[in-house]
């Protein structure tokens, strides 16, 4: 599945709250795969094609079956080793931590592009660091993010003022201290993407891993709290997504970017039956439970891991260096 933004420049109309920030396509989609031109090329890199989806929902199964879900981090390929026929869409969420050393890679395809608070420090101090080939100013106006959203605690004054004035929509939620800067970004990409069908919406969130715990929690719970929305948590490390008890899993393994190193985790709620394929360890109508048996460094031994489970679980897998 992949997300059906418009591929042309989002446009802000009304408050900050409510701005109709995505345009709906007028593309029609197919079920897997969605093609849509491109943005203008990136002065900085030679233009790159659209990814691959994250996610694709497979066709119904029959009754009373779970439907088939796939998955696959296709989008950390470079530009060569990924056909353009796989096009796909999403939309980029950066975090107030280092920015991960694919960020401009992931930020040039983008179709949206979300800065949680901080997160825009990150991108005005990193991305130039980054690219260091290029002149600073240059990078800085390139890399400018659509939207600036949070309680607006963490972006520093000048920041805030440089990307507005290159029309940047400030989003303040100062009013609200009960949900987290990324719980916030992730409720206005699904407010505001076309369509009532959200299982088409892909986000990717830049340096939600390591550092903080309570952070790391919080945007582990933001998963849980979108169960319908595919969200990719990275850092330079590894990935997680969630995988909902709803469906089965088909996750496809991009062994030039990711693994060997995996792990299956019920993080919500404990699964009395969780059945695998492709790992070094499966798990065959296996109990896993906190204060149990989590699955942690496991091995991807195939191309494909299979996983069918009664709870949500995490997955996650190591990035290649
Ligand atoms: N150390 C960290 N580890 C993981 N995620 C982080 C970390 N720091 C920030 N984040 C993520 O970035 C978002 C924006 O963080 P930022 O520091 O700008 O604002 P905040 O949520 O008000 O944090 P704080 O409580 O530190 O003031 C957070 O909502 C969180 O998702
Ligand atoms: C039980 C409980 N714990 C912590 C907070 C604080 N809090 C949670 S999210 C957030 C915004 C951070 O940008 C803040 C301050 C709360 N409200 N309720």
């Amino acid at each position: 599945r992949c997300a059906s933004w418009t591929s042309e420049a989002p446009v802000a109309v009304g408050d900050a709250d409510q701005i109709q920030f995505l345009k709906h396509s007028t593309r029609t989609r197919a079920t897997i795969n969605c093609n849509f031109s491109e943005h203008a090329p990136c002065p900085m890199e030679p233009h790159h094609p659209r990814r691959a989806p994250t996610a694709a929902m497979d066709p119904p199964s029959p009754a009373g079956a779970r439907p088939a879900m796939s998955h696959s981090s296709a989008f950390l390929l470079p530009s060569s080793a990924t056909p353009a026929a796989s096009a796909d869409a999403y939309a980029v969420v950066v975090l107030n931590q280092r920015l991960p050393r694919f960020a401009p890679l992931l930020w040039d395809r983008a179709q949206v592009r979300v800065c949680a608070d901080g997160g825009a420090n990150r991108v005005f101090d990193g991305m130039p660091e980054l690219l260091p080939g290029h002149a600073r100013d240059d990078v800085r106006s390139r890399y400018k993010p659509d939207v600036i959203k949070g309680d607006m605690d963490s972006v520093r004054p000048e920041v805030k003022e440089y990307y507005s004035n290159l029309g940047t929509k400030i989003a303040d939620q100062s009013h609200d201290q009960d949900t987290t800067d990324l719980h916030k970004c992730v409720a206005f990409i699904t407010d505001n993407s076309p369509g009532s069908d959200k299982s088409n919406l892909c986000i990717l969130v830049l340096g939600a891993l390591g550092g903080r715990f309570d952070h790391e929690m919080g945007n582990i719970n933001v998963l849980h709290l979108f169960p319908n929305i595919k969200i990719v948590l990275l850092s330079d490390d590894c990935l997680i997504f969630l995988l909902p008890r709803t469906h089965t899993h088909s996750i496809h393994i991009e062994r030039s970017v990711e693994g060997p190193h995996c792990g299956l985790i019920p993080v919500g709620t404990p699964s009395t039956s969780t059945t695998t394929t492709g790992l070094r360890w499966n798990l065959d109508n296996t109990h896993m439970s906190f204060g149990g048996l989590i699955s942690t460094s496991n091995i991807v031994d195939e191309d494909q891991v299979m996983v069918t489970s009664d709870s949500d679980l995490i997955w996650t897998i190591s990035l290649r260096h």
